[in-house]
C-alpha cells in the first residue's frame, strides 16, 4: 500500500483505520529514525547470553551504540551516561534474583527509562520472582511476544487475575498465543507503566506476524515483516535492544512504533537478499542500516477505532 492510501485515514471496515499520512505520529517516527542516526545514543543492556552479540550489532546498525553490563554498580553507573536501558531475562544466573530488583529500583529512583523483554515469562520460580518484583518499579516499555505479555499481565495481577495462575501456557521463548489475544493485557500493562514512568508515559509492543503497539489508549497494528525472523535466534531480543535505542531519543509510544516498523521493513528486505537463516541474519543487519526514515514512517499502520 502506498502512503497516498493513508491520506484520509481509510476505514478498513474491520474496526480499524489506516493512520493517515498527516498524522503527527508519522512525523515523530521519522524524526526518531533520523535522531538515532545523528545522535548515536547509547542504550545499555543487561541481556541474555544467547543473543547478546546480535543485540549489540542491531543497536549499532540502527545507528545507536551498545554497552552490556551485569553488576548493579556497573549498570547504575553506566545508566548515568546512557540515553536508556534494556533488561532481558532470557538466561538467568542465581545472582540475578537480587541484582535485577535492585537495578530496577535504582533506575526508578534515578529517573532512568528502560525497556523490558520478559523472555519466557511464566517459566521458573526465579524468573517469576524477578518479573513480579518489576511491578513496583516497572520499565518504561515492555516488548515481548503475545504469550509473554499475557503472562506478565497475569503475574502483575493487572486484571485481578490470580497472580500465581497465569491464563496462558508458557512455551519457552516462543509464543503460543496470537497477538490479538494479548490486546487487553498489553493495554493494562501500558497504563501501569505510564503511572510509574519518569515521563508519565509508557508503551507495550507485542511482536508476531502482525505487531501490536499501544500506550494503553491508542492501539496500532503493524502488518508485514518476514516469517524468517522466527528462524534466527534473537529477532525479538534485538528488537528490544533497538527499542531501547529509540527510547533514548523519543517518547515510549514513538520509540516502540519506530523500532517495530524498522524491523518490519528491514526483515522484508533481508528476506529478498538471503538464501537461509545464516545469510538472513547478516542481511537483516545490513537492512537495519540502510532502510530510510521515509520507508519506516510511510509504513502501513492500522489503528483501532
Ligand atoms: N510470522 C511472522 N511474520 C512476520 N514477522 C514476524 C513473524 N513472527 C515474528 N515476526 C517478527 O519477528 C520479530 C520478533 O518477533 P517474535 O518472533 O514474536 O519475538 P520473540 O522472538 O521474542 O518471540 C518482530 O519484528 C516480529 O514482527
Ligand atoms: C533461545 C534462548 N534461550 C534463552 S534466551 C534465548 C533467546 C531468545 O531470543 P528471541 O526471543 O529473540 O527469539
Ligand atoms: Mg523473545
Amino acid at each position: 500500500m502506498s502512503i497516498d492510501s493513508y491520506a484520509d485515514g481509510t476505514d478498513n471496515n474491520d474496526g480499524m483505520t489506516s493512520v493517515p499520512a498527516t498524522d503527527p505520529i508519522r512525523t515523530k517516527i521519522r524524526q526518531a529514525v533520523i535522531d538515532v542516526r545523528e545522535q548515536t545514543p547509547l542504550a545499555q543492556s543487561f541481556t541474555n547470553f544467547v543473543t547478546i552479540n546480535l543485540v549489540a550489532n542491531a543497536q549499532l546498525a540502527a545507528g545507536g551504540t551498545a554497552a552490556m553490563s551485569y553488576l548493579p554498580d556497573d549498570v547504575i553507573a553506566t545508566a548515568e551516561i546512557a540515553g536508556s536501558n534494556y533488561i532481558n531475562v532470557g538466561t538467568l544466573l542465581p545472582f540475578f534474583k537480587d541484582a535485577l530488583p535492585e537495578i530496577a529500583y535504582k533506575l526508578h529512583k534515578n529517573g532512568k527509562t528502560w525497556v523490558l523483554d520478559p523472555v519466557a515469562a511464566g517459566i521458573g520460580e526465579t524468573r517469576t520472582a524477578i518479573l513480579k518484583s518489576f511491578r513496583t518499579y516497572p520499565p518504561t516499555i515492555v516488548r515481548g511476544n503475545a504469550s509473554e505479555i499475557i503472562a506478565l499481565d497475569a503475574m502483575w495481577g493487572l486484571a485481578n487475575a490470580e497472580p500465581d495462575n497465569p491464563t496462558t501456557r508458557p512455551a519457552g521463548v516462543e509464543a503460543v498465543d496470537e497477538v490479538d489475544s494479548a490486546v487487553d493485557a498489553a493495554k493494562r500493562i501500558a497504563r501501569h507503566l505510564a503511572k510509574h514512568s519518569p515521563t508519565g508515559k509508557g508503551a507495550v509492543a507485542v511482536s508476531g506476524a502482525i505487531d501490536l503497539v499501544t500506550d494503553g489508549d491508542r492501539v496500532f497494528r503493524l502488518p508485514g515483516g518476514s516469517a524468517m525472523m522466527t528462524k534466527i535466534t534473537g529477532a525479538g531480543c534485538s528488537l528490544g535492544g533497538v527499542t531501547a535505542t529509540y527510547l533514548a531519543v523519543a517518547e515510549p509510544l514513538v520509540a516502540a512504533l519506530a523500532a517495530s516498523l524498522l524491523y518490519d521493513r528491514a526483515s522484508e528486505i533481508a528476506e529478498t537478499r538471503s538464501i537461509g537463516p545464516g545469510s538472513f541474519q547478516v542481511a537483516l543487519l545490513d537492512a537495519l542500516w540502510n532502510v530510510t526514515a521515509d520507508q519506516v514512517a510511510e509504513s502501513e499502520i492500522n489503528e483501532t477505532v
